[in-house]
């Protein structure tokens, strides 16, 4: 029988710190039950899989593992814009190729089900890019099964285990279709879309989501097989069986303790994501782009997540999708986490499979902080004296410190409580004792109060008569009405302000495109051949002096507004997305014009809150990098690199100037990259040269911390992008970066008046409806990496190794067709279960 999922999560329930990062596992005799807490923060544990070339693919070494005498392996991945330079991503577990379901979930998941059975909740989310191997490893097929069956098989192993506990095991599983929740474990066509809420304990949980009690494996296949054909999957150009929704099963594990009274509930997410797409290699149809672009989205929101939790920001954008609201307790919340980063080989993903690899190397530095959660059944306590039950509305248990023989006993209550609070409030009456409210206007504490044992002596003085009564409550119920009307009130105003100070922002980057125009239109753009090589050119390069300081005197006041009007509401968490981009943009032609007159520590303040505007800003990132490096080092500002027009030419030069290439470091000055091995500290990557196992490769070895500058983080940006018509999209926003963040190519191309003049400000306008990228494509040659409109070498690297890429209107013909005749192993609802203890 299905219940309702939510039930759990409305009961009172003490969460503590879990204490031991090693989860020991406890003894079968006794449950994790003494487990008490010690605040301690666990990392996301990463693993990356590469996949083996499925048929029709090209088999090329684009992607690699490395594995190492010492225990330690790594991905190695050619740098797109630099093949002799390659990226290495060491993780914890990688696994090649060859590596089986088996081994996988032996190493990486096996020592979660101890955890789960502590009390905490674990997730394991699979990512990657469509088709590199998510569903395959997560669900697998009925010769190799994934981990969600080799999952639940060692939960019910473990449970054989528990003598003196009773223990329980439920599943739900959902999937989150085009930011929709769905049932999957009800019929698809009846599925209603479920509400996202959030208990009074700030869990969040999906509302009327079925769990059904589970008793054996054979039990947990039949519904598994049953919901995955609920699923949304559709076969794109590289996926036949691509799926089409986020999938989360989650596995509640009850363990209760008769002789204490206690209740342990531990929880395994396993979590199969919809892969980021580019709907060029898709070939997606406009009800697959649709998809798409949902997918597209909330993996985007995924990685600004992790972006803000790496940067310490104070708000963290998990609203922003139901996806990331479902998973907040995975990052940076209370449960123990393992992210598998699933990668497709060859160049034809490389890009893809950096951008996974980036987005890994920030997830890892995000701490959790695992609670066991635990519930004590002991009964309530009753009052000693004889009077009727306490009335169950809250104000009147807020107004009454108690209850009166001749209270009301059911008096409704006057003001509505939600039904998930109520249900909530209801647990009073049941045998669990509620957790006292953390300061706020929960039930819980009201009860509390009632819960106390009444002074003896004074119970004389509780004779008040129904009319004193009534109008307590009726004042009661006026000072609530009157301070949530003041709260509604206050809520206003500051949206008011924040609409007001919105549009002063609006118009003060509508000005400086004005200034910008018509400074155009009086001065020609100087000849850049003549700028200093490298010179970051600003737009507003003449009236910088002036309107730079302006600019930059109004903006601060703005913040300080923000600062001092509320604490928790950064202006940069209530501008519109244009708005964002347009202060971010003011920022960064103040921080060039700074940067011009040498004074780079300023400029690179200026950067940096430009960054937390328009955080995707690979370009911005860049150049907060180099700025970094000219400020440790004491060095003047490097030349910012370009990049040939011609791509023709590209390649030749690429090489030609790779043995110049330097690589930032914040400690030490750049080193060259001729046959020297120097360790780096910017954030934590270092780079190795001349390593003999690639001989003529430069290596760049990423390790964890913010590596914010390498690669765009964000998977393709989708939606409006996507659009047949609007040519702009997914690409731009996967676009590689220049020989990264990490060097410095050394290939200009000096940019040229009328790149400049091809800047206005309604252009502007036109492309701030199509993407949201810091600059313009004018801006780009202007200002900061990249030289060249449209990116055309760009795009094609993206699609693939560009000597492979066909000229672009050939492109959709060169996509390796996936093979139809692929048998392999059928999807998971073609499986006959295998039986309990079996595994291949
Ligand atoms: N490790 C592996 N060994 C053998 N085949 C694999 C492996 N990983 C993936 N495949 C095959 O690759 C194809 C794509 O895999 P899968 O459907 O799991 O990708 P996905 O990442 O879930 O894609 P999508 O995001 O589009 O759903 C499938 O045919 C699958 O069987």
């Amino acid at each position: 029988m299905a219940r309702d999922a939510t039930e759990q999560l409305n009961q009172p329930e003490t969460t503590t710190s879990f204490s031991s990062p090693a989860f020991p596992p406890p003894p079968a005799s006794s449950p994790a039950l003494g487990c008490r807490p010690m605040a301690n923060t666990y990392k996301i544990k990463i693993a990356a899989r590469l996949r083996p070339p499925i048929p029709g693919e090209l088999v090329d070494d684009g992607v690699q593992v490395e594995h190492r005498d010492d225990g330690t392996s790594s991905i190695s991945v050619p740098n797109p814009r630099d093949l002799t330079q390659v990226f290495k991503f060491p993780f914890t577990s990688c696994y090649d190729p060859a590596a089986g379901q088996e081994e996988i979930f032996e190493n990486d998941v096996r020592p979660l089900i101890d955890i789960v059975y502590n009390g905490v909740t674990v997730t394991v989310f699979a990512y990657g890019v469509t088709s590199s191997g998510k569903t395959h490893t997560m669900q697998g097929s009925r010769s190799e099964p994934g981990i969600i069956p080799r999952a639940v098989e060692a939960l019910f192993d473990r449970q054989s285990g528990l003598r003196r506990y009773r223990s329980e095991l439920a599943v739900s599983y959902m999937e989150i279709y085009k930011d929709e929740v769905y049932d999957l474990l009800v019929n698809r066509d009846n599925a209603p879309k479920l509400p996202v809420r959030e208990n009074d304990r700030g869990q969040v949980f999906v509302a009327n989501l079925s769990a059904i009690p589970i008793d054996s494996m054979a039990e947990f296949e039949r519904i598994y097989s049953q919901a995955s054909k609920n699923r949304s999957v559709a076969s794109t150009n590289l996926n036949r069986a691509s799926s089409r929704s986020h999938a989360i099963l989650t596995v509640t594990v009850t363990l209760t303790d008769p002789t204490e009274n206690k209740t342990l509930s531990g929880k395994l997410n396993l979590v199969d994501l919809a892969g980021s797409e580019n709907n060029k290699m898709t070939g997606n149809d406009p009800s697959r782009m649709a998809e798409s672009s949902a997918i597209n989205k909330s993996l985007s929101t995924l990685g600004q997540v992790v972006h803000a939790l790496n940067k310490g920001h104070s708000r963290i954008p998990y609203r922003n999708s139901k996806l990331t609201r479902l998973l907040q307790d995975a990052l940076g919340g209370s449960s123990v986490g393992l992210l598998i980063c699933n990668l497709a080989p060859g160049t034809k993903f490389r890009q893809d499979t950096l951008n996974t690899l980036n987005f890994a190397v920030h997830t890892k530095n995000v701490e959790n902080k695992p609670v066991v959660n635990e519930k004590d059944n002991k009964p309530i306590p009753k009052p000693h004296f004889a009077a009727p039950p306490p009335p169950p509305p809250k104000l009147v248990a807020a107004v009454l410190p108690l209850p009166s023989s001749s209270s009301h006993g059911g008096r409704p209550s006057l003001v509505s409580v939600p039904p998930s609070r109520s249900s909530s409030s209801s647990s009073s009456s049941s045998s669990r004792v509620p957790r006292p409210s953390v300061g706020g206007f929960g039930m819980s504490s009201r009860l509390s109060q009632l819960m106390q044992p009444p002074p003896p002596p004074q119970a004389k003085t509780y004779t008040l008569t129904d009319k004193e009564i009534d109008e307590r409550i009726a004042r009661a119920v006026e000072a609530e009405v009157a301070r949530r009307l003041a709260e509604h009130a206050i809520e206003r105003a500051r949206e008011e302000e924040v609409r007001r100070e919105e549009e002063v922002a609006l118009r003060l980057a509508e000005e400086l495109a004005k200034r910008d125009v018509k400074r155009k239109g009086k001065a020609p753009v100087p000849q850049h051949e003549s700028l200093p090589s490298g010179t970051l050119t600003p737009l507003m390069r003449r009236e910088e002096d002036v309107s730079g300081d302006e600019f930059k005197k109004r903006l601060e006041e703005l913040e300080q507004k923000f600062e001092h009007s509320s604490r928790e509401v950064q202006m940069v968490d209530v501008l519109s997305p244009v708005s964002r981009k347009r202060t971010g943009r003011a920022y960064v032609s103040l921080a060039r014009t700074h940067s011009e007159k040498g004074n780079l520590q300023l400029a690179l303040e200026l950067y940096r809150k430009a960054e937390t505007y328009v955080p995707d800003n690979i370009k911005l990132k860049e150049r907060i990098i180099e700025i970094e490096w000219a400020v440790k080092n004491g060095r003047a500002l490097e030349p910012s690199p370009k990049r040939p027009k011609k791509s023709k030419s590209r390649k030749t030069k690429d090489s030609k100037h790779s043995s110049q290439t330097s690589i930032t470091s914040e400690e030490s000055a750049r080193p060259s990259l001729k046959g020297e091995s120097t360790h780096t500290s910017l954030h934590d990557a270092h780079a190795t040269v001349g390593d003999p196992s690639t001989s003529s490769r430069q290596e760049v070895a990423v390790f964890s911390g913010s590596f914010s500058g390498l690669l765009p983080l964000s998977p393709p940006k989708p939606a409006r992008s996507a659009s047949p018509s609007l040519p702009l999209s997914p690409t731009r926003a996967t676009r590689p970066t220049s020989a990264s963040a990490t060097s410095t190519p050394t290939s200009h191309c000096p940019k040229t008046a009328a790149s400049l003049a091809a800047t206005n400000a309604s252009e502007l306008k036109e492309k701030e409806n199509v993407r949201l990228d810091l600059t313009s494509d004018a801006e780009d040659d202007e200002g900061l990496v990249h030289v060249g409109s449209p990116p055309k070498r760009a795009i094609d690297e993206m699609q693939g190794d560009v000597r492979e890429t066909p000229p672009r209107h050939k492109k959709a013909a060169k996509v390796a067709p996936v093979d139809e005749t692929d048998a392999g192993d059928g999807p998971w609802e073609q499986w006959q279960p295998f039986e309990l203890g079996k595994r291949r």
